[in-house]
């Protein structure tokens, strides 16, 4: 509740420190509740949309985050905070994503592999139409892929929370990555509950005060984070939060959420930068992500200082996505 109030006064209410004003400058995607009345009284806060724009999303990212506030109310109905986390008292410990990631590089002098497993995408349609979750993850992990991510996005992406739960279910022992558009912590229980080790936080989503309080949920739940920002300003924004004693890594997304543009080059400018440089010092793993297709994809992405991948429609797509991880990484 904390943070979403917050959210709602970044959007109605700038206050005058300058971080906040700043933050609401960078954080491009607007919230809007889940049923999409305009104005609508919430306890002390009013919720507001601006009426310039027909009440209408701006862009993809911003769609699929409205309607994520609309499928949150269904699926709090049908199974309550309460049970969930009920359920993660009972789980299995979970895994150590990053550590597994850190320890491939080390093992094999490559970025240490995220290999997703994706179903479709807003931008590509359907990738995989033959797709069995289960045979796919054993297969990543068969190749080589040091970890594995599972969209759960079931509207834009064809995605489910029941295929992480069915991946952790038939004995998948590389660390899950839950990719969702998570807005507030309830995702964070449902994430753990079907067996994932780690989270994506979007930067281009959250403001920092969200980001701080999601990092510090998922890291006490028991699941690591994945922060991802797109632009340099994005990742400035990012390091300020302390994260020095968190379960966190970075990303940068090489494709443009609002537009799906995919551009390589944007992982080389945001880490030559001097948020870039930032990130090696203070130590964090960083991951290119999008858009990898070749070996020489690869290195170009280590030769930027990630030292991690997360690769999804090159390997998703292929017949024999074993393989595919082998030729990726050169194993083969
Ligand atoms: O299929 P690709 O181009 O290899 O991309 C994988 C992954 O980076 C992409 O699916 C992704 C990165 N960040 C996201 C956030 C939400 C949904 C999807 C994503």
């Amino acid at each position: 509740m904390r943070h979403l109030s917050r959210c709602q006064a970044l959007q109605t209410a700038p206050q005058s420190a300058d971080e906040t004003t700043l933050e609401q400058e960078e954080v491009m995607i607007r919230r809007r509740a889940p049923d999409g009345v305009p104005q609508q009284p919430c306890g002390a806060m009013t919720f507001k949309i601006p009426q310039t724009d027909e009440n209408k999303p701006r862009n993809i990212l911003e769609e699929i985050v409205w309607w994520k506030a609309q499928e949150l109310v269904r699926m709090k109905e049908k199974q309550p905070l309460t049970r969930l986390s009920m359920l993660i008292k009972s789980a299995p410990p979970s895994r150590d994503f990053i550590g597994a990631l850190r320890e491939a590089k080390e093992r094999i002098g490559k970025p240490g592999l995220i290999a997703e497993v994706k179903k479709a995408s807003p931008s590509r349609g359907v990738i995989q139409p033959d797709f069995d979750p289960v045979k796919i993850a054993k297969a990543y992990e068969a190749g080589g892929a040091a970890c594995l991510s599972v969209l759960t996005d079931a509207k834009y992406f064809q995605g489910s929370f029941e295929y992480l739960a069915q991946i952790r279910a038939a004995g998948v022992a590389t660390p899950l990555l839950c990719k969702e558009f998570i807005v507030e912590a309830y995702q964070l229980f449902k994430a753990r509950a079907s067996g994932a080790d780690a989270v994506l936080l979007i930067a281009a989503v959250l403001p920092n005060a969200d980001l701080a309080y999601l990092i510090k949920a998922a890291n006490k739940c028991g699941l690591q984070v994945l922060v991802e920002v797109h632009t340099v300003a994005e990742l400035e924004r990012v390091l300020k939060l302390d994260m020095e004693s968190s379960q966190v890594m970075l990303g940068i997304n090489n494709r443009d959420l609002q537009t799906f543009k995919v551009d390589i080059e944007n992982n080389r400018r945001i880490m030559e930068s001097s948020a870039g440089q930032q990130v090696k010092e203070r130590g964090f793993l960083m991951a290119g992500e999008s858009g990898i297709f070749t070996p020489e994809h690869v290195a170009f992405v280590q030769s930027t200082g990630c030292g991690a991948i997360l690769v999804g429609e090159s390997l998703v797509k292929e017949g024999d996505p074993e393989a595919a991880v082998k030729r990726l990484l050169s194993l083969a």
